[in-house]
């Protein structure tokens, strides 16, 4: 019995220079996990059945003979950077700040799940790296869909109901190849982030190390997206990151991370992992009554608020930081 045998190891995790506490990892009955969801607190969910028919069925092979015949979304990135970015705000006149073309770092493919297996299978270092993201509706095949439908719904319903969550707004399939990863972002939806196949860090940080994280401007295509690069910090432009201190957890096939709303998150799928597969489960957050004092992610809100007014009203995005800095610099410092 080679239970000593760990299912990954530290050198399958790339190196960075952040100070990071463990994820606590509850029993799916456990009641106090409750208690870190009213707390707007990253838990990790073990032993469920959330998504189990998926990590029985789900391997490659599976998804390749029954995710079905579209064309499925594949970004493909010249590096294992896969960062977002939102092309509405790309050609808008306000998109550019400093002026600059945005170069995509990124680009959109429709491939066939044949072609992309066959492409991760062939993958050699210096190639192209692929992700793909696909929609769990009905466009997927039929086995896909009675998978789907055996999720523990009444799980996750009932974590949605009791915290007052908004609507699922949608169940997205990942695939990933060993090493990927998603640099640090955050969302604006309460996140079930279920994994399926594979290991996969995550490293999170509260909405409150908002100073610490340096998000780019709202109006700028990489929104909600940090502008620090985590293998390669500048802290003469980012000196506050250094006092960034984060969560992490290595989450495996049935672990399910609840990724609170507006929390910022790092992902990536382990070195020499093999490929990943994650389901994850968005919600559109509950009502927000503002109840004083502030939630964090309240705030964070309130200044997306106040960057998109000013843009709207002084149209070039130029102007933005000048008005801001004569607005508080000498008097609100
Ligand atoms: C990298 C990728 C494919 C992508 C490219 C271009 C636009 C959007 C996205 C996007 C959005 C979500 C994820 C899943 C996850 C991160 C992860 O597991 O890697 C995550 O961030 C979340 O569940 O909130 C992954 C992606
Ligand atoms: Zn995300």
């Amino acid at each position: 019995m080679d239970g000593d045998k760990k299912p990954w190891d530290p050198s399958q995790l790339r190196k960075y220079d952040l100070n990071l506490e463990e994820i606590p990892r509850l029993h799916y009955k456990d009641p106090k996990i409750d208690e870190y969801i009213k707390e707007n607190k990253p838990v990790v969910i073990t032993e469920s059945n959330i998504v189990k028919p998926a990590v029985q069925r789900w391997s490659l092979e599976y998804l390749e003979r029954n995710l079905g015949h579209s064309g499925h979304t594949v970004f493909v990135s010249r590096n294992h950077k896969f960062k977002y970015y939102d092309e509405k705000k790309i050609y808008n006149r306000v998109s550019n700040t400093k002026g600059v073309e945005f170069t995509p770092p990124t680009r959109k493919v429709e491939m066939r799940i044949e072609d992309f297996m066959k492409r991760v299978k062939e993958w050699k270092k210096g190639d192209e790296r692929i992700y793909l993201q696909q929609s769990l509706t009905t466009t997927v095949g039929n086995n896909i869909v009675e998978d789907f439908v055996k999720f523990d719904w009444d799980y996750v319903n009932g974590k949605q109901t009791k915290h007052n969550w908004g609507p699922l707004t949608s169940n997205l399939l990942f695939i990933a190849m060993e090493g990927n990863q998603t640099p640090c972002h955050y969302d604006e939806q309460e996140n079930f982030f279920a994994q399926v196949q594979g290991y996969k860090r995550c490293i999170l940080f509260p909405p409150s190390q908002f100073e610490c994280l340096y998000p780019y401007p709202v109006h700028h295509p990489h929104d909600r997206q940090s502008m620090v690069d985590f293998e390669r910090p500048d802290y003469n432009k980012f000196p506050k990151f250094k006092n960034v201190k984060g969560w992490e957890a290595v989450v495996g096939p049935g672990d399910v991370l609840y990724i609170p709303i507006y929390w910022w998150h790092h992902i990536e799928s382990l070195l020499r992992g093999g490929p990943t597969v994650t389901v994850n489960f968005w919600y559109k957050g509950g009502p927000s009554t503002l109840e004083y004092p502030l939630k964090d992610h309240q705030k964070v809100s309130i200044t997306r608020n106040v960057e998109k007014m000013l843009l709207e009203v002084l149209q070039d995005p130029k102007e933005v930081g000048p008005l801001l800095r004569s607005m508080v610099l000498g008097r609100y410092t």
